[in-house]
């Protein structure tokens, strides 16, 4: 994992007109080794994962239905208990806190939640002013200013405060993703954690939602997790992405690099698989997609990876630190092999 600043963008990571929330270079959210186990019996969900995540910076989580994406961002909000390693958000080790700690540190509102689902996740009896201002009355905030800050969040999310008075079942599908936006923002989050936060939506609703992240993180300096299958929408967003197989993080770094140029096979396939990512794929998707002869008890996807060989199966794969992660014995040679044929002249 990169300990060096956000890649791509060349943005001031605190935003330009942001507060510096985290005081200097520290990062705003620090996963270190991190292992969460789940079940009855237990059975490991994520194993050894590293993420670091700066003000001002968003950094996209990629990966397949059970990857463990939403058990990351949930053990980020402290709802689960690390078996494994530690989580830290501002400075605070989130992983250490229990009983009243724990949801005294949530009151503070650093770490907020955009839902996947928002008509589920928005209480369909209250008002979307009652809705947004939620976290700040509980926090003890006076009417007065708790409705300042409300219409001062819709309109930062782009909505008319008008629509304070309305309930949830009122509003069209993409004001009710920008409402929830606005319940997460109102407390003016470090870190915001996003759950498909425009699967739902149409193409156009999308793309005003996924701008909307980006103008935030300019504005507030707030340090932004995308999760998403669609590699399309974090490629015109996200500064740097992750990519989860099995729990385990196979690749990370700046996403225009690792888009173009994956390093690990998984990644390769989620991008061939995605024509929307890059006008011409470098690998060939029906190579990628080949057979695998590897099997299971060494890298976490021997068993689908057609350039396994018996130490994929056998040995944990070695983890090349830096700009660029990737968890591959064979960094340096599939790629090759799986490149899409240059035409003869
Ligand atoms: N409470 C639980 N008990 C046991 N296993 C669980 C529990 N919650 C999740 N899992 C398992 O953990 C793995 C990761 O689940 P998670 O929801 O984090 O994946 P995800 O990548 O977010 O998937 P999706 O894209 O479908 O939302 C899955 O195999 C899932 O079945």
């Amino acid at each position: 994992m990169s300990t060096g600043v956000k890649g791509g963008t060349g943005r001031d990571p605190n935003g330009g007109v942001g507060p510096d929330l985290n005081g200097g270079d520290a990062p705003l959210l620090r996963v270190r080794g991190l292992g969460v186990r789940l079940g009855s019996p237990a059975v490991p969900v994520l194993e050894e994962v590293d993420l670091t995540v700066r003000a001002g910076e968003i950094v996209g989580i990629v990966g397949e239905t059970g990857s463990g994406k939403t058990t990351l961002a949930r053990t980020v909000m402290g709802l689960l208990t690390p078996a494994a390693g530690s989580v830290e958000v501002d400075g605070v080790a989130v992983s250490g806190l229990r009983g009243a700690a724990l949801r005294a540190h949530r009151r503070t509102g650093k770490v907020r939640f955009v839902f996947q689902d928002p008509l589920r996740s928005l209480d369909p009896d209250h008002t979307v002013g009652a809705i947004v201002g939620e976290g700040l009355a509980i926090a003890g905030v006076p009417a007065a200013e708790r409705a300042r800050r409300v219409r001062h969040a819709l309109e930062l999310v782009g909505l008319d405060p008008a629509l304070a008075a309305r309930r949830p079942a009122q509003l069209s599908g993409g004001q009710r993703q920008r409402v929830s936006i606005a319940r997460a923002i109102v407390s003016e989050p470090a870190l915001l954690i996003c759950d498909e936060p425009v699967s739902a939506l149409d193409a156009s609703n999308r793309n005003h939602i996924l701008r909307l992240l980006d103008e935030l993180r300019e504005r507030l300096g707030t340090g932004v997790v995308v999760i998403s299958h669609d590699l399309g929408s974090l490629a015109g967003i996200a500064d740097r992405v992750a990519v989860l197989y099995r729990g385990r993080i196979v690749e990370e770094g700046p996403i225009s690099e690792v888009f173009d140029d994956p390093r690990h096979p998984y990644t390769a396939l989620l991008v061939a698989s995605a024509p929307r990512v890059r006008g011409t794929p470098r690998h060939d998707l029906a190579r990628l997609r080949a057979p695998s002869t590897g099997g299971t008890g060494g890298c976490v996807f021997a068993h689908r990876c057609p350039f396994a060989t018996g130490a994929c199966a056998a040995v944990p794969p070695p983890v090349t630190r830096g700009e660029r992660t990737v968890a591959c014995h064979h960094t340096g040679t599939w790629s090759e092999a799986a490149r899409v044929p240059v035409p003869a002249e």
